[in-house]
């Protein structure tokens, strides 16, 4: 059995960690943390875990994260970074849903983060954890960057015609709309319910920290430097990302079949679903899985490409992705403890 610790578990992607992890066969969960909440059972903050999670918070002080074989940190922006290194250093591998080691280029991360990165040396050699381009390099990964919730349905979404240089990537377009619990658990006026309900609007116009990371693995994919307006707005739901993706095809590029181009880009992957021809994928269609579902469009047959991608943000986005690395890593089937079929309605 895998020994695992998650620091943070008092928060949305903490608890869904839970979740998973919960029914995962061959994880042992031997410590999970609240600063604020350390002596309660689990299940009496979370009754949907009674039965199921028999722990109770404890202070990141007294978890022995160093008896762990890996760690999670569900936390703040910030937080692993400080911790890491020592746990690195006592053979535990650490698993950050946070972005303290999504960024290469550190100056560019201290520049969106606004703060000092406190370990340098570990962005080098970390992994960023998107399985269906690094899956190699996660199998032998001591830190591993879990990806952030919009850049994994936009790289997703855009990764096909990206690779195939089908279009132009000075001018890449991506809409993309979150429910509110990627805002996480903690009490903002933004997320109450009388201001996010009932309303729809868009935020961090003028730049979202999500943009380098979305370049950055864009970037590669092309092999060289891309150019994207990224659009991020919240919408009156719980849980889903919705990304409208456009690009323009290159002179040439319209003879291209992109339905069997993207079939063809994630065969084999358990948890892409390339939709028919024509379709319009729903964020309910994977609500609470770790799925994330595309369907490719040329409006009447022109050259823009209109790519739907859809995700929860809490699972693929967060929690999920997480697990679905932590199985790459430890050697399960990816697919263990991830088999879930998505909650409708
Ligand atoms: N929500 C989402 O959809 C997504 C979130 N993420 C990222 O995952 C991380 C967690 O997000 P989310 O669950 O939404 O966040 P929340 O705000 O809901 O929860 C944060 C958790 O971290 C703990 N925590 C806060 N400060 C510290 C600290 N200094 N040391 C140890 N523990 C601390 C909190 O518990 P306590 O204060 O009691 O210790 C709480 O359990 C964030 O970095 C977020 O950006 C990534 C992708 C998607
Ligand atoms: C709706 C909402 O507020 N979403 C968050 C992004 C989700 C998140 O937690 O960001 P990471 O993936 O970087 O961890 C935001 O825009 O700040």
């Amino acid at each position: 059995m895998v020994k695992v610790g998650i620091v943070g578990g008092t928060g949305y992607t903490g608890v869904e960690l839970l979740r998973l992890l919960a029914r995962h066969p061959g994880v042992e969960l031997t410590a999970i943390t609240s600063r604020g909440e350390a002596g309660m059972a689990v299940s009496d903050m979370f009754p949907s875990l009674r039965r199921r999670v028999d722990l109770k918070f404890v202070t990141p002080q007294d978890a022995a994260l160093e008896k762990c074989d890996a760690v999670f940190f569900a936390t703040p922006n910030g937080i692993a970074m400080k911790q890491a290194a020592e746990l690195v250093a006592a053979g535990v591998r650490v698993i950050d849903l946070a972005a303290d080691f999504r960024i290469r280029d550190v100056a560019e991360w201290q520049k969106w983060y606004g703060m000092e990165h406190a370990a340098p040396e570990l962005v080098a050699e970390a992994v960023y954890g998107l399985p269906e381009v690094n899956r190699a390099q996660i199998r032998g990964a001591r830190v591993l960057a879990n990806p952030g919730c919009y850049p994994t349905a936009v790289q997703l979404g855009f990764l096909p015609l990206v690779e195939a240089g089908l279009i132009d990537t000075d001018h890449l377009i991506a809409d993309a709309k979150s429910g509110v619990s990627g805002a996480g658990r903690k009490a903002e006026v933004h997320t109450l319910l009388p201001e996010a309900a009932d309303s729809f609007k868009a935020y961090g116009v003028p730049g979202h920290r999500h943009l380098p990371e979305i370049r950055q693995g864009l970037a590669l994919a092309a092999g060289h430097a891309v150019g994207l307006t990224f659009v991020p707005h919240l919408t009156p739901m719980i849980r889903g990302i919705h990304a409208t993706l456009y690009g323009r095809l290159k002179p040439g590029g319209d003879a291209a079949d992109l339905q069997g181009l993207y079939e063809k880009r994630y065969a084999g992957e358990a948890f892409v679903d390339v939709m028919p021809a024509g379709s319009h994928p729903e964020t309910r269609s994977v609500r609470a899985s770790n799925l994330c579902r595309i369907a490719v469009h040329r409006p009447q047959g022109g050259d823009t490409v209109v790519v739907l991608s859809v995700i929860d943000n809490l699972v693929k986005g967060a929690a999920g992705q997480a697990v679905q690395n932590l199985n790459i890593m430890f050697g399960f089937d990816e697919e263990t403890g991830l088999d879930i079929v998505p909650v409708s309605p």
